[in-house]
């Protein structure tokens, strides 16, 4: 009887071998490409006259740079300008798949792999970005790494790597209206620090992750790693393969029932062992908001600003930064904070049940005066299946600004900046010093729900409070 969980399964599977140092060598299934941190992987591989192993293996977009109004060539930036180049021509000369804007499959990386199929259960997915967390949804182990490593995945489609803990996270309940997969990883965090999965896996298991749908999973397994965690997973279900079925990278025919075989088959045991077990109760989750300048800094709608004396010692030194940085009193309401900017959009919460629930709040309702909305898709396929829908219209007429798909303002690479130190409400998930484009800009981050109802309130609203108008 096997006792092990998805994660070591998946990881053995994967081995080549034991390298000198003690590491793993990890056979990579999926590697993602953008143009952010491919060209120096590229030009070293040139240097050394090395080819890619298995183009088929790897598949490029583009989305950081891509402005999200006016997308004419060449971009006003030179800098994106020439990473746009240097992706089309490195795809083209190594016989990479690319999906170019335009193409109708281009968007956030971590938005086209699974709505292609390309991601599925039991592959391990590597991509030279943070949040390929994301895939772990599928029951993936799927990680962020560096340049140097997007070399060694292009040139031999093996890393070094050394194995991870795990920790089972459980969260069990039903979530309430107004409450989010957002709100759960929010939570997460705040509880267990940015740092606390540092070394491990997170596994989510429990109720209120079985009750997620496919886009739901996703949100949470992107954040992992703003808790630290290399990567987070979720054991593939019926829900998983359902999601996948008829995708145009799944499996087909026969070897669909042998693929969903097989996918059962890795998903952790019962009685499997893991380093760590942490349990939370979704009745405890209210409609999550930051305050500060980590996503560990998160509060509850309901709750206050925190005051020195209620944080544990270690937390004491980043809060005295966020209150100086964010401009926010200890003590007071997080709800009514004045609100300049809200971007719903992001590998986080840009999918398109992201924006029929956005919609759902903006729907009646118009962006307040002053405040400056805009909705920018995942990618080409949600923006298209959005608009089929009607809700790039709900958006507009709601006084929202309707864009083009790219990472936008989660990082501000592209044109979309806040301003001096404007405060922003937003879907993203990151909300350090100078993240959206502004040395002094501030970032709440927040459901894409949570940011309908700032946009039309002005002012950090508990969403549950906001009328719908059908
Ligand atoms: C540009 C890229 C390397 C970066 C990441 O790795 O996460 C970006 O996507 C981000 O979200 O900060
Ligand atoms: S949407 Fe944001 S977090 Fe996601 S890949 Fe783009 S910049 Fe990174």
């Amino acid at each position: 009887m096997s006792s092990k969980t998805l994660f070591d399964k998946v990881w053995d599977l994967h081995t080549v071998g034991t390298l000198p140092s003690g590491q793993t060598q990890l056979l990579i299934g999926l590697h993602l490409i953008h143009e952010v941190t491919s060209p120096q992987a590229f030009a070293m591989l040139r240097e050394r006259g090395l080819k890619v192993l298995f183009p088929e293996r790897t598949v490029a977009t583009v989305d950081h740079i891509v402005p999200t109004e006016n997308q004419a060539r060449p971009f006003a930036d030179d800098l994106a300008e020439e990473m746009m180049q240097a992706l089309e021509h490195n795809t083209k000369n190594f016989g990479i798949r690319f999906y170019n804007v335009g193409s109708g499959n281009q968007g956030i990386v971590h938005v086209i792999a699974p709505e292609q199929g390309l991601t599925q259960p039991g592959m391990t997915v590597a991509c030279g970005d943070s949040h390929t967390s994301t895939h772990g949804a599928f029951g993936a182990i799927a990680f962020g790494i560096g340049t140097s490593q997007v070399r060694d995945v292009l040139a031999s489609q093996t890393l070094a790597l050394s194995k991870l803990k795990v920790r089972k996270i459980e969260v069990n309940g039903e979530l309430p209206p107004g409450i989010y997969a957002k709100d759960v990883i929010l939570h997460i965090i705040r509880k267990l620090g940015v740092n606390g999965g540092v070394g491990y896996a997170y596994e989510y298991a429990g109720s209120t992750f079985t009750a997620m749908n496919m886009e739901e999973r996703m949100t949470v397994c992107n954040m992992s790693i703003e808790g630290g965690a290399r990567c987070g997973y979720i054991n593939p279900d019926q829900v998983t393969f359902d999601y996948l079925k008829g995708k145009d990278f799944a499996p087909k025919g026969k070897d669909w029932e042998k693929a969903v075989a097989w996918w059962q088959s890795i998903c952790s045991d019962e009685d499997a062992v893991y380093d760590d077990v942490v349990t939370f109760d979704a009745a405890e989750i209210e409609p999550t908001v930051t305050w500060g300048i980590t996503p560990g800094q998160g509060i509850g709608i309901s709750e206050t600003v925190p005051t020195p004396e209620s944080l544990a010692d270690s937390e004491k030194a980043i809060a005295s930064e966020a209150y100086q940085y964010m401009q926010l009193t200890p003590g007071k309401s997080i709800k009514g904070t004045k609100i300049d900017v809200c971007f719903i959009g992001s590998c986080t919460n840009g999918r398109i049940s992201d924006l029929r629930e956005a919609a759902k709040f903006a729907k009646g309702h118009h962006v307040a005066a002053g405040v400056k909305a805009f909705v920018v898709p995942g990618s080409e396929r949600v923006k298209q299946q959005a608009e089929a829908e009607g809700l790039d219209q709900i958006f507009t007429e709601a006084g929202f600004e309707w864009r083009e798909p790219g990472c936008s303002m989660c990082l501000a690479m592209n044109p979309d900046k806040l301003q001096g130190d404007q405060i922003s409400a937003s879907s993203s998930n990151r909300n350090f010093k100078g993240r959206q484009g502004s040395a002094t800009g501030r970032t709440l981050l927040m459901s894409p729900a949570m940011v309908v109802a700032a946009a039309v309130t002005g002012e950090v609203t508990d969403v549950r409070k906001l009328e719908q108008v059908s």
